[in-house]
């Protein structure tokens, strides 16, 4: 099993989970979190307007899915959440040891 995790425009998230329920993910986390890539020291859009970039809002996204559909959850948050612009987000993969459902006790692939 894999975490997907995933750094998005936070306007993206619902484009991001519709293409990531139209492709059979049943779960993921969101969290607001703050960040820069490259571009720090240009600018970036962001609600239309243009900021010197330090430190700017973000989506975090993390999905765990059975490693064999991992090429899948990327293809389906980089089509998403793509506008082509400076600051799109990345996505970082990492494994994960376990995971369990806390109301069946079921584990693994059964707890996705
Ligand atoms: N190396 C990194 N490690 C951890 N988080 C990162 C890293 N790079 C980017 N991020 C996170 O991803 C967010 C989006 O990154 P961003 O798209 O700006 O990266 P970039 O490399 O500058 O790409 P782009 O050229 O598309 O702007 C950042 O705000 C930050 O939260």
């Amino acid at each position: 099993m894999k975490i997907v995790m995933a750094i998005i425009k936070p306007f993206k998230l619902e484009e991001v989970r519709d293409a990531l329920t139209g492709i059979g993910v049943h779960g993921l986390t969101v969290t607001e979190v703050k960040g820069y890539g490259r571009q720090k020291g240009h600018t970036e859009i962001y609600r239309g307007a243009e900021y010197a970039v330090s430190f700017l809002p973000k989506l975090k996204i993390e999905v765990a899915v059975p490693s064999d559909q991992v090429a899948k959850v990327i293809d389906a948050i980089t089509t998403s959440a793509k506008t082509g612009q400076i600051g799109d987000g990345k996505i970082f993969v990492y494994a994960i040891d376990q995971a369990v459902r806390i109301r069946t006790g079921e584990t693994d692939a059964d707890a996705l």
